[in-house]
């Protein structure tokens, strides 16, 4: 295992029981990615902020640096040496990831014209492709918009990774991977995802960059 995941156990000894989970979320991330796929995100409330965050740390350098490969580099030159460079400077490796919970204009009238519980499992089907993944966070594990793109997820080959709390609920049975942390209270849940997707991004970083 890498001295990045052992680190998390390190600092969060609590999360020893989803050491298993967490490991095989990374290696469907990762598997996803290797394949071409791109990774859709959905939450409600504070786990809505953890989807934008997770996109964050994955379409530009997080923990490193990532430098274009020469053969991306030289295809900026066709604008110039020094425009190119610029651009090619400027760009950074992206690990393609998009967050469902920020497309307002689409999000607003979908909700208003047709059904809020279904506005994630929508955007699944618009985007989906069988080698994406979809990372969803629920507290709960129950709330009807999460489950839906689950299960509209699951019809089209998508996989499907969950992280909730203790208890799992609908998504429990639902999802290929599920991260249940130890803990029943909001607060207590979102405050142990923020670092499990941190370290799942730095070892996407270090599989697909360093
Ligand atoms: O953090 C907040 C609001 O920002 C919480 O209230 C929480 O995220 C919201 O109640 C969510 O709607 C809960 O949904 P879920 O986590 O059970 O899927």
């Amino acid at each position: 295992m890498s001295a990045t995941f052992e680190q998390l156990f390190v600092k969060y000894p609590d999360l020893e029981p989803c050491r298993a989970s967490i490991h095989a979320a990374f290696e469907a991330m990762k598997l996803s990615f290797e394949k071409g796929g791109k990774m859709l995100l959905a939450g409600n409330g504070g786990s809505a902020a953890d989807c934008e965050h997770v996109v964050g740390e994955l379409m530009k350098g997080f923990m490193s640096p990532r430098k274009l490969p020469k053969k991306q580099r030289d295809l900026m030159l066709v604008h110039g040496e020094e425009q190119g460079t610029y651009l090619a400077d400027h760009l950074q490796g992206a690990l393609p990831a998009i967050s469902l919970v920020s497309h307002t204009a689409f999000a607003t009238a979908f909700n208003n014209d047709v059904a809020p519980d279904m506005v994630f499992a929508q955007q699944v089907y618009g985007y989906g492709q069988q080698e994406d993944i979809l990372v969803v966070f629920s507290t709960s594990g129950n709330s009807a918009n999460i489950v839906h793109a689950v299960q509209v997820a699951k019809s089209m080959g998508v996989t499907t990774v969950g992280l909730t709390g203790e208890g799992g609920g609908r998504l429990k049975e639902l999802c290929d991977v599920i991260i249940r942390v130890p803990y029943s209270s909001t607060p207590d849940i979102q405050e142990r995802h923020l670092p499990i997707y941190h370290v799942l991004c730095m070892m996407l970083e270090e599989a697909f960059f360093v």
